[in-house]
């Protein structure tokens, strides 16, 4: 039922294909099934003399030009047959084209949904969910679908129409024989849906040690260079070989409830086939049946009892796809965030904390708590404090990544009233960790504004101190970033990060401890070009250095998620306290051991 109502839900626009697929579905079996009968009608009928008894046989006959005529004239039946097994092959061609495009067009429609859900999931799903997991859901767990619509669903169609129709025209024939026909159908079914049970269970773990097996190969590939590093090249073989048995295992023991699967359907299937050609052997000596109609028992019973044993296998594999289907809609059916809805108020850049507090849902304790404080539009803050005090968990709420306990105004509007999309477009961070994409340099630093001009990329990246490096590159800013930026260095990836951030002057622009991967020199000229925005924007700059911090209006000093200072560099020097503290260790050259404390 699951399967059907995500189907329903999802495969609205393929409608037509699996009308289509049905049409061919309905020729093949009707076509399968009458030429039997017409070789029936030859044997018993044009080459022998038995009487016409049976009406379905009689009016084949007529359709054909009497039995007189195809006496005469044997080659009509023969071409008959001909033509009618060509249709067969043209409508199973039909049938499986179709389907496979049905296949196709849902496979392509779902990726598409689940990308667009992927990107639309808020944060701390992303970070409660593994990647590999998911990716493995948007490849395997597709293709699973992929498979069962492009293949299965019309052999489903098949076995079913082709069961029934038989069934009806053996009944004609001769309904004992029919009983016989079909007397071991319903423990093939049995046995099939006990398969599919089991194998769900199996199945599932199946797809989980395969998707442990993906998290790691993709974790261990993104950490190349720490994994060498630290010489863990063994470690990380180990376990990856401990993630591999496992799948292998799992693997193993579906291929052996498979295997037997499959061993005991098709004793079965032998013996059905094997007990109608003995019974009617018996039935035609003793006259009951003629040869001819023994002809279309034993060819129909190799027909329909293939599609029963296959319809098994379909069962079972919709125990696997009943699982994908399970954890696409997991997926698919997590409340994606709102980005529309709320306010889009023009945003000049004051920002007021009122006693706000924060805890991450997973976690009892807070990491913010009580902060109280004004920022006003245009000024530059800088945010200090010892790692782990709450500043990034700060920033996080500033965009509304994460909800709060309190009031954040933002031109006095509450920030939980604004619109996510429209006050993530005003208010941009420089991450602590930059991440490129796979593009050339120029689109990196294009992303936030598609439309802006080669000049515009270029004053942004003069202002990040990153233009002369551009230029010394053979491609300038048409150098390709390999994958997460491999070819540049941390400083370069980072300023590429700042000058992308900075390109279409937000309002507020923050930087979350994202000059710390640069030299001191190379920090010093980035505050001095920014210093040339002073005025024109609100500026938050979390630094673990003084020299980053001095300049600002304001400095908001957080240890434990408190404010425990805040005032003008001159001020606070004038202080006892973290602030006068961290200074005079970074005055003496021990920034690293602060950084530390
Ligand atoms: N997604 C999360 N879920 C649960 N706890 C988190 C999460 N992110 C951060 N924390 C915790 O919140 C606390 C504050 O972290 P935060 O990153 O805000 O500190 P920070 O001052 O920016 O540190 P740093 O200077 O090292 O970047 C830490 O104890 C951290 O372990």
């Amino acid at each position: 039922m699951k399967v059907i109502a995500f189907l329903m839900k999802h495969a609205h626009g393929c409608r037509r294909y699996l009308l289509q697929v049905f049409g061919n579905v309905l020729l093949y079996v009707i076509c399968g099934l009458v030429y039997p009968l017409i070789i029936s009608l030859m044997i018993d009928h044009v080459i022998g003399n038995a009487p016409m008894e049976n009406g379905m046989i009689a009016v084949l006959g007529q359709l054909l030009g009497g039995t007189a005529f195809l006496k005469e004239h044997m080659w009509v039946g023969a071409v008959t047959i001909i033509l009618v097994n060509g249709l067969c092959a043209l409508a199973m061609f039909r049938r499986s084209y179709l389907s496979g495009k049905l296949g196709e067009h849902l496979a392509n429609r779902l990726r598409l949904a689940m990308y667009d859900h992927l990107q639309k999931l808020p944060d701390a799903y992303h970070k409660s969910h593994d990647s590999g997991d998911l990716i493995q859901r948007s490849t395997s767990d597709i293709e699973q679908i992929r498979r069962f619509l492009g293949v299965q669903i019309a052999e489903m169609m098949n076995a079913v129409f082709m069961v029934l129709c038989a069934a009806f025209i053996l009944g004609n024939l001769h309904l004992r024989l029919m009983g016989v026909a079909v007397s071991i159908m319903p423990l093939l079914m049995f046995i099939g849906y006990v398969f599919f049970t089991k194998a769900k269970k199996i199945f599932l773990t199946v797809d989980e040690a395969e998707g442990a097996m993906t998290t790691v190969l993709q974790e261990n590939l993104n950490a190349t260079r720490v994994v060498k590093a630290f010489h863990r090249e063994r470690y990380e073989i180990e376990k990856f070989e401990e993630v591999n048995e496992s799948f292998r295992k799992k693997l193993f023991e579906l291929m052996h409830a498979l295997g037997i699967y499959w061993s005991a359907t098709d004793f079965l299937c032998m013996g059905q086939i094997l007990l109608v050609t003995v019974v009617g052997i018996f039935m035609a000596r003793a006259g009951e049946i003629t040869v001819g109609n023994l002809f279309v028992f034993v060819t129909y019973e190799s027909m329909i009892v293939w599609p029963m044993r296959q319809l098994g296998r379909i069962l079972a594999d919709m125990g696997k796809v009943s699982v994908a289907v399970g954890r696409l809609s997991e997926v698919l059916d997590a409340p994606a965030e709102d980005l529309e809805s709320g306010e889009r108020n023009e945003i000049r850049g004051e920002i007021v904390f009122d006693h706000v507090s924060f805890a991450y849902e997973d976690d009892q304790n807070h990491v913010l708590r009580d902060l109280s404080f004004t920022i006003h539009a245009k000024q530059r803050v800088a945010i200090m404090g010892p790692t782990g005090s709450g500043k990034s968990s700060l920033v996080q709420l500033l965009v509304r990544m994460q909800d709060y306990e309190g009031s954040i105004k933002i031109d006095g509007v509450e920030l939980r009233n604004i619109a996510k999309e429209w006050i993530r477009s005003q208010i941009r961070i420089v991450l602590q960790e930059p991440f490129l994409f796979s593009k050339t340099i120029e689109e990196n630093i294009a992303l936030a504004k598609r439309d802006a001009s080669f000049e515009e990329i270029r004053h942004a990246a003069r202002i990040a101190s990153i233009h002369e490096d551009i230029e010394g590159f053979d491609q300038g800013y048409a150098t390709a970033v390999g994958e997460k930026g491999v070819t540049l260095s941390g400083g370069q990836k980072q300023r590429i990060a700042i000058a992308r951030t900075i390109l279409d002057q937000p309002p507020v622009l923050i930087f979350d401890d994202s000059l710390s991967a640069l030299d001191m020199q190379t920090d010093a000229r980035i505050q001095q070009a920014l210093q040339a925005l002073k005025g024109d924007l609100t500026m938050i700059m979390i630094t673990h250095r003084v020299s980053s911090a001095m300049h600002a209006d304001q400095i908001i000093v957080l240890e434990n998620g408190r404010i425990v200072q805040s005032g003008t560099h001159t001020e606070l020097m004038k202080e006892e306290g973290l602030y006068r503290r961290i200074a005079m260790i970074q005055n003496e050259g021990g920034e690293e051991a602060w950084q530390q404390s």
